[in-house]
């Protein structure tokens, strides 16, 4: 739909408009501060009064991001309806002047919705809608759009439809240089983005989209919707986004805080597991194998086996009498634990037990039997004791610990993939190659797709809650006598002595604060926020949970996933055709039905606002080799540069793109894309705008230029080379450059071939 920029002196109209909101963010920027400022200098009190202070000390800090947050683009949209105009922007302002009407309308408020769907042929109303833009906090440029026909005549102006809202300001975003950092989208989102970003679906709402289409911008400003919209009931449980891989975490980093939102944690799923980091890259054989479910089996077993009858009976001394561990005791006492059908940890006390009464009877066989009526002549409060007793011997007690340890998911891991024989035990069902890609020493770190299997490792072993919250208490308390230490040396004295010796007009700690409160104030957990708090805990449950580049995720990884959002809302976008990740999906129904059966929507996205109709035409080519079945989403623009291939002897490939790279002068980022081998060997190249990457690491990712080293060795690399292949071919927003010595893969062969003569 074409628009106009308006006259001067429209845009001087809306210059004051502005002018006038931004006066009264800085209005309300200066109270929250003043009030932040005032909460801070409080002490004492109450426990109440305590908790209203970090309430509000929460409330004015999160107002300041906000302001902040709205500052550049405050105000970028206006509608007119029937008498009526609404100013639209990054938050919602009244004016407590007159009698707090809305000055201006938060996006995400149901008045400003017209302002993204209103079409020609759906007005809602509307009659103008008009893009103001800004820079710092001057009016550049107004653009109108009518959505009637009088109004549009009157204007001077015709209007078509072609889906397009807002076409110069989409435009001029779409058209700007790449910095590498995403950008938020709330000035120009698109009808079938702004049904997504809104929709009241409460159960899975898969978007399905091509290349381009907006699926993260949309999945992030969801995130945004969803938070505004259901404030109370998300700010406690929190929102978690899961992407890629950390590049593109980073990427996307800035879009939420930049609407204001900052209590929204970020994270991989080889991250997701507390205090774990993915260190380790698996080999394509080792993360399909431990993304299956048949994975779960080897789990299972490796647990079991690590509850063991030993070889040949254990001897042991008791208070020098000689006591036996003998296979029958032990498989009793494993049979019992097991019945009991709580995970290992929780089941260990059991299996202790067990084997504690058995010596312990043992014992009192030997010393209290009555040879003349065959009877016991020890109590019930001697073998009572003698328990007791054996419970604290350290050597008796490690026998036992040793047949039915208490372990962690990590320790169960890594010693299975570092054991060929402990996994051939748990794993009789793989190959010796298949166990081959799985063994790895016992300090070889973790790997993405072996979260999961911490995750399921966790579950199956448990966690003795009681010595937990034991240890809990004792460090509390610790916590107090800490803070009572420091209070005392603040004071440099006892208690007792402060009246005799100390000038009582002098303010004391003591009379600030007492040891429970310094001890609450360095409590970290009572001042984490949200997301803090939920990255730190396995067993957090999550209000929402978003996952980007869904199709990536292994059958183990949605399993994990699923244990964080038992009400099962969730948004996950991704795109089919696009999975690289041998053990990632091609159908979204076979992963979710086990989860929410027939509960989840499908919505699409079929506007590819990234990549210019010229490289689609390629990529057109390639997704038809990858289904026939699926169409390439419509490219909004054209760039005007037309991908070429470079033909070059194998020696020269690398220096070709060397060269290639040199010649990209102008603002904007570059990517170089090929296999490992090559990456390595082209790394030296990476700058501030020069990325080189291989197409896994380039998921999500979007730059103005991409050239991709040698693309028959990308297809070669996978068994889903193709999908890599059209993952890479869709990331530049402007020019596409192929250079290669090995033979083109025949989806490429319409690009133009440079030469000499005609570079690029
Ligand atoms: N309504 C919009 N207004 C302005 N820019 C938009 C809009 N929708 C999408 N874009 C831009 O288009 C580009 C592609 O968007 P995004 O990365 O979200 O696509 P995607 O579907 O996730 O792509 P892929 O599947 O290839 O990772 C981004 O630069 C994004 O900011």
């Amino acid at each position: 739909m074409p628009d106009q920029d308006t006259s001067h002196d429209e845009r001087e109209l809306e210059q004051q408009y502005v002018t006038m909101l931004y006066h009264r963010l800085d209005g309300l920027r200066d109270y929250a501060a003043t009030r932040l400022s005032r909460v801070l200098l409080e002490t004492g009190g109450t426990p109440q009064a305590r908790s209203e202070r970090e309430s509000f000390n929460q409330l004015y800090t999160e107002d300041l991001a906000k302001y902040d947050a709205a500052e550049n683009g405050l105000c970028f949209g206006k509608i007119d309806l029937d008498g009526e105009h609404r100013y639209i922007g990054r938050l919602g302002i009244l004016d407590e002047e007159n009698d707090y009407e809305t000055m201006l309308l938060d996006w995400r408020a149901p008045l400003a919705r017209p302002f993204y769907l209103a079409t020609p042929a759906a007005p809602d109303g509307v009659t103008r809608r008009r893009h103001i833009r800004t820079r710092s906090r001057r009016v550049t440029a107004v653009n109108d759009e009518y959505l009637d026909l009088a109004a549009a005549e009157a204007a001077g102006t015709v209007t078509g439809s072609d889906g397009v809202a807002g076409e110069s300001a989409l435009l001029a975003a779409l058209n700007a240089a790449r910095t590498g950092q995403m950008n938020d989208i709330v000035e120009t989102i698109q009808g079938e983005q702004d049904a997504i970003i809104r929709s009241e679906h409460k159960s899975v709402l898969v978007v399905q989209g091509g290349p381009g289409t907006g699926k993260t911008a949309v999945a992030l400003h969801r995130a945004a919707y969803l938070l505004y919209t259901y404030r109370q009931q998300l700010a406690k449980a929190g929102v978690l986004i899961i992407g890629p891989n950390a590049t593109f975490l980073d990427y996307i980093g800035q879009v939420l805080p930049s609407l204001g939102e900052t209590g929204v944690l970020l994270s991989t799923i080889g991250d997701l597991y507390p205090g774990v980091r993915a260190t380790r890259e698996d080999s394509l054989e080792a993360g399909t194998i431990k993304g299956s479910l048949d994975i779960l089996d080897v789990l299972k077993k490796a647990v079991r086996d690590r509850q063991e009858v030993p070889a040949r009976p254990i001897e042991l001394t008791f208070d020098t009498y000689r006591i036996t561990l003998d296979r029958k005791v032990v498989t009793r006492a494993r049979g019992r634990a097991r019945s009991s059908r709580r995970p290992h940890n929780l089941a260990r006390p059991i299996f202790v037990s067990a084997v504690i009464d058995a010596l312990a009877q043992q014992l009192a066989d030997t010393l209290g039997a009555n040879v003349v009526d065959g009877g016991n002549l020890l109590s019930r409060e001697d073998i009572a004791d003698m328990r007791d007793e054996m419970r604290e011997d350290p050597d008796i007690m490690s026998a036992v610990s040793a047949l039915w340890p208490e372990l962690t998911p990590q320790r169960v891991l890594a010693e299975l993939f570092a054991s060929p024989k402990r996994l051939a035990d748990a794993a009789p069902q793989l190959t010796e190659v298949q166990r081959a890609a799985l063994h790895r020493t016992e300090s070889g770190g973790f790997s993405a797709a072996d979260a999961p299997l911490l995750d399921e490792l966790a579950e199956l072993l448990g966690v003795d809650d009681a010595a937990e919250r034991e240890r809990a208490r004792r460090q509390w308390r610790a916590q107090i006598a800490d803070a009572q230490g420091a209070l005392d040396i603040l004071t440099g004295s006892a208690p007792q002595d402060l009246e005799d010796e100390l000038d009582p007009e002098i303010l004391m700690a003591y009379d600030l604060i007492d040891a429970s409160q310094l001890a609450e104030r360095h409590d970290v957990g009572a001042h984490q926020t949200t997301a803090e708090r939920a990255a730190g805990d396995r067993t957090w449950t999550y209000g929402h949970v978003i996952v980007d580049e869904a199709q990536e995720l292994s059958e183990m990884a949605w399993r994990m996933l699923m244990r964080r959002i038992p009400n099962r809302w969730m948004t996950l976008v991704g795109d089919t055709a696009q999975t690289g990740d041998p053990a990632g999906t091609s159908s979204w129904q076979r992963i979710l039905e086990p989860y929410v059966a027939q509960r989840w929507k499908l919505t699409e996205l079929t506007v590819n606002y990234r990549t210019p109709a010229e490289i689609m035409t390629t990529a057109r080519r390639v997704l038809a080799e990858i289904d026939a079945e699926q169409t390439v989403p419509r490219s909004v623009r054209e760039s005007g540069f037309v991908p070429w291939s470079r033909n070059v002897a194998t020696s020269d490939v690398t220096d070709t793109v060397r060269a290639c790279v040199a010649e990209e002068t102008g603002p904007g980022t570059t990517a170089v894309i090929g296999d490992h081998g090559l990456v390595a060997a082209l790394a030296d190249l990476r700058s501030d705008s020069v990325s080189v990457l291989t197409v896994k690491d380039a998921k999500g990712l979007e730059f103005d230029s991409v050239l991709i080293v040698e693309p028959q060795s990308i297809v070669d690399e996978s068994p889903r080379g193709m999908n890599d292949l059209y993952v890479a071919l869709t990331r530049a927003t402007q020019r596409l450059g192929v250079v290669h010595a090995r033979p083109l893969p025949a989806a490429l062969s319409d690009l133009t071939p440079a030469t000499a003569a005609n570079p690029s």
